[in-house]
């Protein structure tokens, strides 16, 4: 069977005791999309990304990447075999500089280990100067200023700065998706426009990639995905551009449900 789709999910779902905290979820990706999902705080939109790359197991429903079933697979496994994700808060090692950040998102693909490392220590050094030119190209294309300051440690960057590295970090395991949970949180108007720009110069540096965004930001949802998913209590309550969706009754009463919470 011919399938465009770069990720399918089918029916996926995970239940933690009584609570179904993803209930049955249908999505297509295809190469070269930028999908964004949306909807109250709880809803399940984590919980989904944790499902898609292993770190939960589904309970129900089934994961394929590119037609292959990568259902239940080791969180490793399934960053090796293409999707990268960034998480929530940051995970950089701070007191390591920009570059070192950038080689160890390469490591699920390297060959080297440690045993090389100790036995073939001329091998194992030719493998990371290799890493190191491949890192310093991906910071080229992220952002001229961390390719300058490579040498510095991440701790020093500035909150935009660091999530620039964290995508970076992801390019370097060469993934076909990435994951970006909440990237414009903490963002004023001008780095949301410049994170907007580098996700469009990324995506046009390398074809094929896909990216799945979660997002509460809506100029960022209005403006940077063909398609919004919105979830409300794990179950997908619409999907299409941003224009439609946000007019849909069932979206605005799943919004609106939440600010009489918020209110209360
Ligand atoms: N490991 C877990 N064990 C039990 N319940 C969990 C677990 N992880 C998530 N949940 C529950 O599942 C539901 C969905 O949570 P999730 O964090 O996915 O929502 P979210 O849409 O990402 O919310 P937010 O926007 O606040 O990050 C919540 O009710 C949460 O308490």
């Amino acid at each position: 069977m011919m399938s465009t789709a770069l990720l399918d999910l089918k029916g996926l779902g995970i239940r933690f005791g009584g609570l179904v905290a993803v209930d049955g979820v249908d999505l297509t990706i295809r190469p070269s999309t930028i999908t964004c999902i949306i909807g109250p705080n709880g809803a399940g939109k984590s919980t989904l990304f944790n499902l898609i790359t292993g770190i939960y197991r589904p309970t129900s429903g089934q994961v394929l990447l590119k037609g292959e079933d990568i259902t239940g697979q080791p969180a490793y496994r399934i960053a090796e075999k293409g999707i990268a994700r960034t998480f929530q808060s940051s995970r950089l090692f701070d007191d390591l500089s920009i570059l070192d950040n950038v080689i160890i998102g390469m490591h699920a693909r390297t060959r080297t280990g440690v045993l090389t490392a100790l036995l073939r220590p001329a091998r194992a050094k030719r493998e990371l100067e290799a890493c190191a030119v491949e890192a310093e190209e991906i910071l080229r294309v992220i952002s001229d200023e961390l390719y300058q300051r490579r040498y510095e440690p991440a701790g020093i960057l500035p909150q935009a700065d660091r999530r620039r590295l964290e995508i970076a970090r992801a390019l370097a395991l060469k993934p076909q998706l990435i994951l970006l949970d909440e990237p414009s949180s903490g963002m004023d108007d001008r780095d949301t426009a410049a994170l907007m720009a580098d996700i469009r110069r990324v995506m046009a540096d390398r074809p094929g990639l896909s990216f799945l965004i979660i997002e509460h930001d809506m100029r960022l949802v209005a403006d940077l995905p063909e398609t919004v998913v919105v979830i409300d209590y794990g179950k997908k309550i619409a999907e299409g551009p941003f224009a439609e969706v946000r007019l849909m009754p069932r979206v605005q009463q799943a919004y609106l449900g939440q600010k009489a919470v918020e209110h209360a």
